[in-house]
């Protein structure tokens, strides 16, 4: 039995009446150049987040929207309740849901304090670009796995999910979407651009590069080397169920409870390749020149297996 994430849900609740109320022009602000949600992030919040202390066992994960976060969030969440000797699903785990929303840059100014009486290992997910994350993390060697994901299947479902969620916002045509999605006007910015920045930090050792595609390809093999790098022994038992209890259709199936009525929108198709639906020729084109001008000759590059998902 999933316990439902209320700080999530009621977060979500007032972030669509304010958006309601807002025009489209004031749903995005920028802040340090980059775009962001106004009804969710603040300036003040990430001027707090400046001065936020890292701890060394810290569990943090960053990802870009759409890149299937939510997903290892929730393997994440389960290792570290079976770290504490607790059942999946059915305790109060890490960041307990009337506790924190685990999105670290979403908020107000004061979670960070608050944050401060949370037990550790505390679980910390972001969209940042690292040079945005505060200094703390990198100086106290925290652990961070870093989740990345082809980008036409990024484009792909961060287009339905701005058309989804009023937060957002929306566009009429898919063209529309894809001419912002290249060129930076998408919230948490350029994702290409936050490639090439998390490329700098691929070889530290406290990070763990994981992409989208291969927890889909061998869920189990993932959730192993997820486990041991963050030092969690796992039973075959302990491990099939993180990966029963992530798979698509059970996620999906409990997101009424965790995602409140919001939960079709985060969980809608969860597989590879669906930009074939979306993308046109001369779209496919602009965005295989523009990987190979960022990012394709580097380790991110490499680990995406462009060549594999994104032509043909
Ligand atoms: N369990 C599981 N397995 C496979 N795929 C999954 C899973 N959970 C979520 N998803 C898919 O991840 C996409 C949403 O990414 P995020 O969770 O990062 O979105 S968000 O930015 O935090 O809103 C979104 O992708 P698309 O379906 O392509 O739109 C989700 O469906």
């Amino acid at each position: 039995m999933e316990k439902p994430r209320k700080t999530f849900i009621g977060l979500v609740d007032k972030a669509i009446a304010a958006a309601n109320s807002m025009r489209p022009d004031e749903l995005l602000f920028s802040y340090k150049g980059i775009l962001y949600p106004t009804t969710v992030c603040s300036p003040e919040t990430f001027k707090a987040l400046e001065s936020f202390e890292a701890r060394r066992d810290d569990v943090i994960l960053a990802g870009y929207p759409k890149s299937g976060t939510n997903w290892l969030s929730q393997i994440l969440t389960d290792l570290i309740a079976i770290s504490q000797k607790k059942t999946p699903g059915s305790e109060s785990g890490v960041n307990a849901e009337e506790e924190e929303e685990p999105y670290l840059e979403i908020g107000d100014a004061e979670k960070y304090e608050r944050m401060t009486k949370l037990p550790s290992p505390r679980l910390m997910v972001t969209h940042l670009r690292p040079e945005n994350l505060p200094k703390s993390i990198f100086q106290n060697k925290a652990k961070m796995l870093l989740l990345i994901r082809n980008p036409k299947d990024v484009a792909t479902s961060y287009y339905h999910f701005s058309n989804g969620l009023a937060l957002l916002p929306s566009y009429e045509t898919w063209d529309d979407f894809f001419t912002d999605f290249m060129t930076k006007k998408m919230a948490w910015g350029c994702y290409l651009e936050y490639l090439s920045e998390w490329n700098k930090y691929a070889d530290k050792e406290n990070i763990m590069t994981i992409t989208y595609e291969e927890v889909k390809e061998n869920p189990a093999l993932s959730v192993k080397n997820i486990a041991t790098f963050f030092g969690i022994p796992l039973t075959e038992e302990q491990l099939q169920l993180v990966v029963e209890r992530s798979s698509f259709q059970s996620m999906k199936k409990n997101s009424d409870k965790t995602h409140g009525s919001f939960g079709n929108i985060f969980f809608r198709k969860g597989g590879v390749s669906d930009w074939k639906n979306l993308f046109n020729e001369d779209q496919s084109k602009r965005m295989d020149k523009a990987f190979e001008e960022h990012i394709a000759g580097t380790k991110l590059g490499k680990k995406l297996k462009y060549d594999l998902y994104c032509k043909a």
